[in-house]
Protein backbone atom coordinates (compact mmCIF):
# COMPACT_ATOMS: atom_id res chain seq x y z
CA UNK A 1 0.00 0.00 0.00
CA UNK A 2 1.46 3.44 -1.05
CA UNK A 3 0.93 5.99 2.47
CA UNK A 4 3.15 8.74 0.54
CA UNK A 5 1.00 12.40 0.76
CA UNK A 6 1.28 15.85 -1.15
CA UNK A 7 0.95 18.40 1.61
CA UNK A 8 1.40 22.63 0.23
CA UNK A 9 3.02 21.08 -3.27
CA UNK A 10 5.86 18.82 -1.37
CA UNK A 11 5.45 15.45 -1.10
CA UNK A 12 6.11 13.46 1.77
CA UNK A 13 6.76 10.10 1.86
CA UNK A 14 4.18 8.78 4.75
CA UNK A 15 1.34 11.15 6.25
CA UNK A 16 2.64 10.67 9.58
CA UNK A 17 5.22 13.34 11.45
CA UNK A 18 5.22 15.10 14.87
CA UNK A 19 2.21 17.76 16.40
CA UNK A 20 4.32 20.75 16.83
CA UNK A 21 5.93 21.32 20.27
CA UNK A 22 7.03 17.56 20.65
CA UNK A 23 9.98 16.05 19.62
CA UNK A 24 11.24 19.65 17.95
CA UNK A 25 12.69 21.87 20.17
CA UNK A 26 16.19 21.22 19.31
CA UNK A 27 18.50 20.13 17.19
CA UNK A 28 18.70 16.82 19.01
CA UNK A 29 15.09 16.13 18.59
CA UNK A 30 14.64 17.21 15.51
CA UNK A 31 17.48 14.80 14.82
CA UNK A 32 15.53 11.85 16.40
CA UNK A 33 12.24 13.20 13.76
CA UNK A 34 14.89 13.03 11.13
CA UNK A 35 16.10 9.50 11.66
CA UNK A 36 12.46 8.08 12.70
CA UNK A 37 9.91 6.80 10.03
CA UNK A 38 7.56 10.00 9.85
CA UNK A 39 7.31 11.38 6.68
CA UNK A 40 8.02 14.83 7.89
CA UNK A 41 8.72 17.20 10.52
CA UNK A 42 8.11 20.75 12.46
CA UNK A 43 9.73 22.32 14.45
CA UNK A 44 8.34 24.10 18.77
CA UNK A 45 6.42 27.46 17.69
CA UNK A 46 8.98 30.09 17.93
CA UNK A 47 9.11 33.12 18.82
CA UNK A 48 10.80 36.33 18.45
CA UNK A 49 13.69 35.64 21.33
CA UNK A 50 14.69 32.89 23.36
CA UNK A 51 11.78 31.68 25.93
CA UNK A 52 12.29 29.19 28.76
CA UNK A 53 8.73 28.32 29.39
CA UNK A 54 6.60 28.07 32.25
CA UNK A 55 7.89 26.40 35.76
CA UNK A 56 7.28 22.68 35.68
CA UNK A 57 5.70 20.42 35.98
CA UNK A 58 4.24 21.71 33.15
CA UNK A 59 3.34 18.58 30.76
CA UNK A 60 1.24 15.34 31.96
CA UNK A 61 0.42 12.12 30.89
CA UNK A 62 -3.16 11.85 32.25
CA UNK A 63 -3.78 9.02 35.08
CA UNK A 64 -6.87 8.59 33.30
CA UNK A 65 -4.63 7.14 30.37
CA UNK A 66 -6.83 9.43 27.69
CA UNK A 67 -5.10 12.12 27.35
CA UNK A 68 -2.40 15.14 28.80
CA UNK A 69 -2.43 18.12 29.99
CA UNK A 70 -0.05 21.00 29.20
CA UNK A 71 1.05 24.49 30.29
CA UNK A 72 4.90 24.86 28.71
CA UNK A 73 4.24 28.67 28.01
CA UNK A 74 6.05 28.58 24.16
CA UNK A 75 9.58 27.08 25.48
CA UNK A 76 12.00 27.82 22.73
CA UNK A 77 15.29 28.81 21.13
CA UNK A 78 13.94 31.90 18.99
CA UNK A 79 13.31 32.10 16.23
CA UNK A 80 17.16 32.16 14.46
CA UNK A 81 17.49 28.97 15.72
CA UNK A 82 15.27 27.07 14.05
CA UNK A 83 15.96 29.72 11.11
CA UNK A 84 19.87 28.42 11.23
CA UNK A 85 18.43 24.90 11.45
CA UNK A 86 16.17 25.66 8.47
CA UNK A 87 19.47 27.03 6.16
CA UNK A 88 21.54 23.67 7.18
CA UNK A 89 18.22 21.15 6.69
CA UNK A 90 19.42 18.86 3.68
CA UNK A 91 16.46 19.61 1.27
CA UNK A 92 17.49 16.56 -0.97
CA UNK A 93 16.36 14.12 1.98
CA UNK A 94 12.48 12.82 1.20
CA UNK A 95 11.04 14.58 4.75
CA UNK A 96 9.83 18.08 4.24
CA UNK A 97 10.28 20.60 6.69
CA UNK A 98 8.19 22.68 8.31
CA UNK A 99 8.78 25.71 10.52
CA UNK A 100 6.50 26.46 13.59
CA UNK A 101 6.10 30.55 14.42
CA UNK A 102 4.26 32.07 16.77
CA UNK A 103 5.12 35.16 17.50
CA UNK A 104 3.85 37.53 20.75
CA UNK A 105 2.76 40.37 18.75
CA UNK A 106 1.78 40.83 14.77
CA UNK A 107 5.07 42.72 14.85
CA UNK A 108 6.73 39.94 16.09
CA UNK A 109 5.08 37.72 13.53
CA UNK A 110 6.03 40.46 10.82
CA UNK A 111 9.85 40.49 11.55
CA UNK A 112 9.96 36.41 12.05
CA UNK A 113 8.17 35.85 8.45
CA UNK A 114 10.54 38.38 6.66
CA UNK A 115 13.23 36.58 7.84
CA UNK A 116 12.38 33.43 6.55
CA UNK A 117 11.03 35.12 3.37
CA UNK A 118 14.51 36.90 2.61
CA UNK A 119 16.38 33.41 2.95
CA UNK A 120 13.93 31.88 0.47
CA UNK A 121 14.07 28.36 1.72
CA UNK A 122 12.11 25.35 0.63
CA UNK A 123 10.82 24.71 3.97
CA UNK A 124 7.13 25.42 4.41
CA UNK A 125 5.76 28.63 7.41
CA UNK A 126 3.03 27.42 9.58
CA UNK A 127 1.92 30.65 11.90
CA UNK A 128 0.23 28.98 15.27
CA UNK A 129 -2.96 30.96 15.67
CA UNK A 130 -2.90 29.82 19.19
CA UNK A 131 -0.64 32.56 19.85
CA UNK A 132 -1.25 34.77 22.38
CA UNK A 133 -3.01 38.02 21.17
CA UNK A 134 -3.56 41.45 23.28
CA UNK A 135 -3.90 40.69 27.05
CA UNK A 136 -7.11 40.09 27.99
CA UNK A 137 -8.31 39.27 24.39
CA UNK A 138 -8.67 35.60 23.53
CA UNK A 139 -5.98 33.56 21.64
CA UNK A 140 -5.68 34.69 17.79
CA UNK A 141 -7.68 31.83 16.64
CA UNK A 142 -10.73 32.50 18.63
CA UNK A 143 -10.52 36.31 17.70
CA UNK A 144 -12.21 36.21 14.17
CA UNK A 145 -11.41 40.03 13.13
CA UNK A 146 -7.99 39.97 14.57
CA UNK A 147 -7.34 36.72 12.94
CA UNK A 148 -7.98 37.87 9.28
CA UNK A 149 -5.99 40.89 10.16
CA UNK A 150 -2.96 39.07 10.77
CA UNK A 151 -3.34 37.21 7.69
CA UNK A 152 -4.38 40.30 5.69
CA UNK A 153 -0.71 41.36 6.78
CA UNK A 154 1.39 37.82 6.58
CA UNK A 155 -0.42 36.17 3.35
CA UNK A 156 1.23 38.79 1.10
CA UNK A 157 4.43 38.90 3.23
CA UNK A 158 4.73 35.46 3.04
CA UNK A 159 4.02 35.16 -0.54
CA UNK A 160 4.68 31.15 -1.13
CA UNK A 161 2.32 28.35 -0.05
CA UNK A 162 1.80 28.68 4.14
CA UNK A 163 -0.70 26.84 6.90
CA UNK A 164 -1.72 28.22 9.99
CA UNK A 165 -2.20 26.24 13.54
CA UNK A 166 -5.97 26.23 14.55
CA UNK A 167 -7.87 25.79 18.08
CA UNK A 168 -10.37 23.59 18.19
CA UNK A 169 -13.92 25.20 17.39
CA UNK A 170 -17.01 24.02 18.59
CA UNK A 171 -19.87 26.21 17.37
CA UNK A 172 -20.97 26.05 13.76
CA UNK A 173 -20.82 29.64 12.82
CA UNK A 174 -17.20 29.69 14.33
CA UNK A 175 -16.11 26.76 11.53
CA UNK A 176 -18.66 28.85 8.57
CA UNK A 177 -16.64 32.58 9.96
CA UNK A 178 -13.55 30.79 10.05
CA UNK A 179 -13.48 29.05 6.49
CA UNK A 180 -14.84 32.05 5.13
CA UNK A 181 -11.72 34.15 6.51
CA UNK A 182 -9.24 31.25 5.39
CA UNK A 183 -10.40 31.16 1.78
CA UNK A 184 -9.80 35.27 0.91
CA UNK A 185 -6.35 34.01 0.83
CA UNK A 186 -5.31 32.04 -2.09
CA UNK A 187 -1.63 31.05 -0.60
CA UNK A 188 -3.28 29.29 2.63
CA UNK A 189 -3.26 26.12 1.43
CA UNK A 190 -3.21 24.69 4.69
CA UNK A 191 -4.64 24.40 8.17
CA UNK A 192 -3.72 22.05 10.99
CA UNK A 193 -6.93 21.08 13.44
CA UNK A 194 -6.47 21.02 15.90
CA UNK A 195 -4.15 22.51 19.28
CA UNK A 196 -5.18 20.95 22.46
CA UNK A 197 -8.79 22.24 23.70
CA UNK A 198 -7.99 24.99 25.70
CA UNK A 199 -7.35 25.31 29.67
CA UNK A 200 -8.75 22.13 30.49
CA UNK A 201 -8.03 21.18 34.50
CA UNK A 202 -6.54 17.84 35.80
CA UNK A 203 -6.80 17.22 39.66
CA UNK A 204 -5.15 14.66 41.79
CA UNK A 205 -7.87 12.60 43.81
CA UNK A 206 -5.36 11.59 46.52
CA UNK A 207 -2.92 15.08 47.28
CA UNK A 208 -6.45 17.32 45.84
CA UNK A 209 -4.00 19.32 44.27
CA UNK A 210 -3.94 20.47 40.46
CA UNK A 211 -1.60 18.05 38.15
CA UNK A 212 1.15 20.87 36.89
CA UNK A 213 2.36 23.82 38.55
CA UNK A 214 1.40 27.28 35.87
CA UNK A 215 -1.88 28.81 35.29
CA UNK A 216 -3.14 27.41 38.51
CA UNK A 217 -3.08 23.69 36.77
CA UNK A 218 -5.17 25.17 33.61
CA UNK A 219 -3.55 23.62 30.55
CA UNK A 220 -4.12 22.31 26.51
CA UNK A 221 -5.98 18.85 26.66
CA UNK A 222 -4.30 16.34 24.22
CA UNK A 223 -4.44 12.35 23.47
CA UNK A 224 -7.36 10.41 22.93
CA UNK A 225 -9.88 12.15 24.57
CA UNK A 226 -9.56 15.00 22.53
CA UNK A 227 -10.01 13.14 19.34
CA UNK A 228 -13.86 13.31 18.34
CA UNK A 229 -13.54 17.38 18.63
CA UNK A 230 -10.23 16.67 16.59
CA UNK A 231 -12.60 14.64 13.73
CA UNK A 232 -15.00 17.16 13.62
CA UNK A 233 -12.34 20.23 13.47
CA UNK A 234 -11.10 17.86 10.32
CA UNK A 235 -14.01 17.00 8.67
CA UNK A 236 -16.02 20.67 9.09
CA UNK A 237 -12.45 22.44 7.30
CA UNK A 238 -12.46 19.95 4.54
CA UNK A 239 -15.99 20.69 3.22
CA UNK A 240 -15.59 24.25 3.43
CA UNK A 241 -12.36 24.59 2.19
CA UNK A 242 -12.31 22.50 -1.35
CA UNK A 243 -9.00 24.46 -2.74
CA UNK A 244 -7.18 23.75 0.70
CA UNK A 245 -5.81 21.15 2.61
CA UNK A 246 -6.11 19.98 5.73
CA UNK A 247 -3.79 18.35 8.70
CA UNK A 248 -5.30 15.79 11.34
CA UNK A 249 -4.05 15.90 14.87
CA UNK A 250 -5.86 15.18 18.05
CA UNK A 251 -6.06 11.35 19.51
CA UNK A 252 -3.57 9.56 17.15
CA UNK A 253 -2.71 6.45 19.52
CA UNK A 254 -2.62 3.72 16.59
CA UNK A 255 -3.44 3.27 13.11
CA UNK A 256 -7.13 3.07 13.54
CA UNK A 257 -7.28 7.58 14.73
CA UNK A 258 -4.91 7.88 11.45
CA UNK A 259 -7.41 6.02 9.21
CA UNK A 260 -10.49 8.26 10.84
CA UNK A 261 -8.66 11.30 10.44
CA UNK A 262 -7.95 10.65 6.45
CA UNK A 263 -12.00 9.62 6.38
CA UNK A 264 -12.53 12.48 7.82
CA UNK A 265 -10.36 14.26 5.24
CA UNK A 266 -6.84 14.89 5.86
CA UNK A 267 -4.14 14.84 3.96
CA UNK A 268 -1.37 14.45 6.88
CA UNK A 269 -1.64 13.04 10.09
CA UNK A 270 0.40 14.23 13.43
CA UNK A 271 1.04 12.63 16.50
CA UNK A 272 1.40 14.52 19.61
CA UNK A 273 0.38 12.89 23.46
CA UNK A 274 1.42 9.18 22.15
CA UNK A 275 5.00 10.68 20.49
CA UNK A 276 5.81 12.12 23.88
CA UNK A 277 5.01 8.96 25.75
CA UNK A 278 6.10 6.45 23.06
CA UNK A 279 9.03 8.42 21.58
CA UNK A 280 10.33 8.37 17.79
CA UNK A 281 9.81 4.78 17.14
CA UNK A 282 5.60 5.43 17.57
CA UNK A 283 6.01 6.24 13.42
CA UNK A 284 7.14 2.58 12.56
CA UNK A 285 4.59 1.23 14.50
CA UNK A 286 1.84 3.51 13.30
CA UNK A 287 2.70 3.11 9.83
CA UNK A 288 2.49 -0.46 10.10
CA UNK A 289 -0.68 -0.54 11.95
CA UNK A 290 -2.55 1.47 9.14
CA UNK A 291 -0.86 -0.02 6.09
CA UNK A 292 -2.33 -3.87 8.06
CA UNK A 293 -5.92 -1.81 8.14
CA UNK A 294 -5.64 -0.52 4.57
CA UNK A 295 -4.84 -3.64 3.24
CA UNK A 296 -8.20 -5.61 5.61
CA UNK A 297 -10.19 -2.81 3.84
CA UNK A 298 -8.61 -3.14 0.42
CA UNK A 299 -7.51 0.28 0.17
CA UNK A 300 -4.10 0.85 -1.89
CA UNK A 301 -3.54 4.39 -1.44
CA UNK A 302 -5.06 7.22 0.87
CA UNK A 303 -6.84 9.17 -1.95
CA UNK A 304 -9.43 6.36 -2.30
CA UNK A 305 -10.80 7.09 1.10
CA UNK A 306 -9.75 10.77 1.87
CA UNK A 307 -12.77 12.53 3.13
CA UNK A 308 -15.21 9.57 2.27
CA UNK A 309 -17.11 9.71 5.84
CA UNK A 310 -20.08 8.26 5.02
CA UNK A 311 -22.98 9.96 6.71
CA UNK A 312 -26.30 8.12 7.78
C1 LIG B 1 -0.45 28.08 24.29
C2 LIG B 1 0.63 29.03 23.80
C3 LIG B 1 1.73 29.10 24.87
C4 LIG B 1 0.03 30.42 23.68
C5 LIG B 1 1.17 28.59 22.43
C6 LIG B 1 2.12 27.40 22.42
C7 LIG B 1 1.44 26.11 22.74
C8 LIG B 1 1.70 25.40 23.89
C9 LIG B 1 2.69 25.84 24.89
O1 LIG B 1 3.87 26.11 24.52
O2 LIG B 1 2.26 25.92 26.07
N1 LIG B 1 1.03 24.24 24.16
C10 LIG B 1 0.09 23.72 23.30
O3 LIG B 1 -0.52 22.66 23.55
N2 LIG B 1 -0.18 24.40 22.15
C11 LIG B 1 0.45 25.58 21.85
O4 LIG B 1 0.14 26.17 20.78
Amino acid sequence: VDLSTKVAGLSLPNLLFNASGVCCQTEADLKLMIESESGSLITKSATYEYREGNPSPRYLPLPSGLGSINSMGLPNEGYEYYLNFAKNYDYSSKKPLFISLSGLSLADNVKMCEAFVAADLPCVLEVNFSCPNVPGKPQLGYDMEAMENALNVLAPLIKKPFGVKLPPYFDIAHFDTAAAIFNKFDNLVYVTCINSVGNGLAIDFETESALIKPKDGFGGLGGLMVLNTALANVNAFYRRLPTKQVIGVGGVTSGKEVFLHVLAGASAVQIGTTLKEEGPTVFARINKELTDIMIAKGYKSLDEFRGKVKTL
